[in-house]
């Protein structure tokens, strides 16, 4: 993209710039009195975002992530769109939905009353689009960067029949240490565990959840409300999800890590996916004229 012309249309002085990163990508750098932010037009995807009273990023994005336009960048958040996980029509194809691997047309930056700044970014139906999936629709992203940050994912159905999607805003969080680390929120929640030896056996959460090997795991009827607490980066990360009934917690732990080309072998002691999702039994039904909004607003407490 150009961003010279990107900037001239959608630049806020002193706050948010396009800028040509790493690879070519179309970055969106955002400094404002509360927070900074990086996020790219690939995906409509957040790189990076830290509160000014934060010490720390929220969030992970590996070294050895692809910084290619058209592969999935391994980090920040991710969105799954219109499957999550394997597509259940056709499974070969690439995990997770296309919409990440595509690039997203900015359509608002502006800054709010609060001092937060907000970004609008759209995926609209094309031939391309079409070929991967037959249907017509508008994506929109909304990113607050604040003393918070949201992220809203809507759907818009412009096609003549019922969508069925399942999507995902697919978090990875920068940790501390793994080995002290408990995700908060999901005693009592049945799931379906995905790990390599687990056969999709159908578990309950008894407590929080530590992690001592591969986690892959899809949580269902959880509360809106979960937690991180990272006692490593001395921190507790807040999870309020919105329209979402299951979460995905995923970490590969060492075989899973050392097998994938675009993570370092130690890259899983330093994030853990907790992921604001509408996967599994709950599939999203959008009539047509219809729309659907996923969104998760995170909070790091510092303590
Ligand atoms: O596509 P990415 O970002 O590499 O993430 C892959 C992982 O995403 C998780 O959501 C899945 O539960 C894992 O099974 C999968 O390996």
């Amino acid at each position: 993209m150009d961003c010279s012309a990107l900037n001239a249309e959608f630049g806020i002085p002193d706050t948010l710039r396009f800028v040509e990163g790493r690879g070519g990508l179309t970055m969106i750098e955002i400094a404002n009195p509360l927070a900074t932010a990086t996020l790219t037009t690939q995906g409509g995807q957040l790189l990076a975002y830290r509160p000014r009273t934060a010490r720390n990023d929220l969030l992970f994005v590996g070294e050895r992530a692809h910084r290619t336009p058209g592969l999935e960048i391994k980090g920040g958040v991710p969105i799954c769109w219109p499957w999550f996980g394997r597509d259940p029509a056709d499974p070969e194809r690439v995990i997770h939905g296309f919409a990440r691997l595509f690039e997203w047309s900015p359509t608002l930056c502006e800054t709010c009353a609060d001092g937060s700044t907000r970004v609008r970014m759209r995926l609209v139906s094309d031939a391309r689009t079409r070929s991967a999936w037959p249907h017509d629709f508008a994506l929109e992203v909304e990113i607050r960067v604040g003393a918070t940050l949201s992220v809203a994912l809507t759907t818009h159905n412009l096609d003549a029949s019922v969508l069925h999607v399942t999507q995902g805003l697919h978090a990875y969080f920068r940790i501390g240490d793994l080995a002290r680390l408990r995700v908060e929120g999901l005693d009592g929640c049945s799931y379906l565990d995905y790990a390599a030896d687990a056969r999709e056996r159908v578990v309950v959460q008894a407590g929080d959840l530590g992690v001592t090997g591969e986690v892959n795991r899809i949580y269902e009827s959880v509360p809106s409300r979960l937690s991180i607490l990272d006692p490593g980066l001395g921190r507790r990360i807040w999870i309020q999800g919105h329209n979402s009934r299951t979460c995905v917690v995923w970490n590969p732990w060492i075989e899973s890590a050392r097998a994938m080309e675009d993570l370092d072998d130690d890259d899983y002691r330093r994030f853990i996916c907790v992921e604001t999702v509408n996967a599994a039994s709950e599939v999203i039904a959008i009539p047509p004229e219809g729309a659907f909004t996923l969104a998760a607003d995170y909070r790091i407490e510092e303590l």
